[in-house]
């Protein structure tokens, strides 16, 4: 187990989940079939809308489809379905508002939604732009439209009028967007942070509070569920003496380069940590002593075949302890300690554990 810090988030990381994505599908199509359904049976139906309702409802059904049964991109569908939103809510309030259309049409209220939509289904980074696109098509096609009828104090009386709603629709999101990425960062930095405290900057293995922390989380003296478990205590050989003949700087070398071997030999679910100094500690759960013992001669091999530069002899002493041994990680821990100084009396680069 080895704790990670994630890279740092974009202004990008916004992404809808497919299954949310399906749901706004659901209820664009409930959406469009309803102000259908009214339209109709209102009778003031325009004859735009009589068409292109149904297409845009099929589009919304064939997306729904292709993200169900392909496997295409989903910034592809969400792309797709955000130009069939865009496009049918930008062209039906130009074409009202040509004069022949009826200029005080209300088609135009519903523009704002290209801007929350944008910020909803594309990522941050394509939102911005597409959203500044939409303003621009959105302003010259209205513009287009109704100076065709109208003088240009007019014309500019609405197209200003949409602009500015529009920009501060534009301006509003964006600043939503901003808080939400800024909070995200600080809630991440503050994991990595907390993170930091618990890891060992020089071999990046658990220091001792992360050690613990781990101990403590596992639930190791739980007395409902008794836990199968051994603690293996790894201590350098010699490393006072490899200090003063190599120096400190290469004993960290050392010290870091054990640790990597230690967590690479080590099933995934075992915990690795440096408890101080030259020492290691390995956590392995529900193995038999036999399967203990094979896993402390892979760590105690792994260490004794390492060459660094042109040093090689580094070797390591390890102590066990089981948890069927005693009722506490402290006292199993205890024992794995005297393993430890039984293998280092006996000549170290060796093992020792109660046999069973
Ligand atoms: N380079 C380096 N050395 C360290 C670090 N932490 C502890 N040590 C050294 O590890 C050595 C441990 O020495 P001892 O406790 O006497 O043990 P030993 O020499 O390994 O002897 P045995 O354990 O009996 O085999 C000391 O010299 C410490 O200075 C570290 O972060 N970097």
């Amino acid at each position: 187990m080895k704790l990670q810090h994630s890279p740092k988030k974009q202004l990008n990381s916004a992404s809808m989940p497919p299954t949310l994505f399906r749901k706004m599908l659901v209820v664009a199509i409930l959406g469009f079939s309803a102000i259908w359904g009214i339209d109709l049976s209102s009778g003031i139906i325009a004859s735009f809308d009589a068409a292109a309702y149904p297409i845009c409802i099929s589009a919304f059904a064939l997306i729904y489809l292709l993200s169900v049964i392909t496997k295409i991109n989903n910034q592809s569908l969400h792309f797709f379905a955000y130009f069939i939103i865009a496009g049918y809510l930008i062209s039906t309030s130009i074409w009202h508002h040509m004069d022949a259309n009826g200029l005080f049409s209300n088609a135009a209220q519903w523009l704002g939604l290209n801007y929350v939509i944008a910020y909803l289904f594309l990522e941050v980074k394509k939102a911005a732009p597409t959203t500044i696109l939409v303003f621009v098509v959105t302003v010259i096609g209205h513009f287009s439209a109704v100076i065709q009828n109208h003088n240009m104090a007019d014309t500019m009386g609405v197209v200003l009028n949409i602009a500015i709603a529009h920009m501060i629709y534009i301006f509003l999101l964006w600043t939503i967007i901003k808080l939400r990425v800024k909070t995200d960062q600080v809630i991440e930095h503050a994991d990595t942070l907390e993170n930091y405290a618990y890891v060992d900057l020089l071999t990046r293995a658990l220091n001792r509070r992360g050690i613990e922390k781990v101990f403590n989380e596992l639930d190791l003296d739980s007395v409902e569920q008794k836990k199968n478990y051994a603690i293996l205590i790894i201590d350098i050989d010699h490393f006072k003496q490899f200090n003063d003949i190599n120096g400190h700087l290469v004993g960290d070398e050392v010290l870091t380069r054990i640790s990597g071997k230690l967590s690479r030999t080590i099933h995934p679910n075992d915990v690795l940590g440096r408890w101080g100094g030259e020492e290691f500690i390995v956590l392995t759960l529900n193995r038999t002593p036999q399967q203990v013992m094979a896993l402390a001669e892979n760590l105690r091999a792994a260490v004794s075949n390492l060459v660094i530069d042109t040093i090689s002899n580094i070797t390591v002493s390890i102590g066990i302890g089981y948890s069927h041994e005693a009722s506490s990680k402290e006292a199993v821990f205890k024992i794995a300690d005297e393993h430890l100084y039984i293998a280092k009396q006996s000549g170290r680069n060796t093992i020792h554990a109660n046999h069973f």
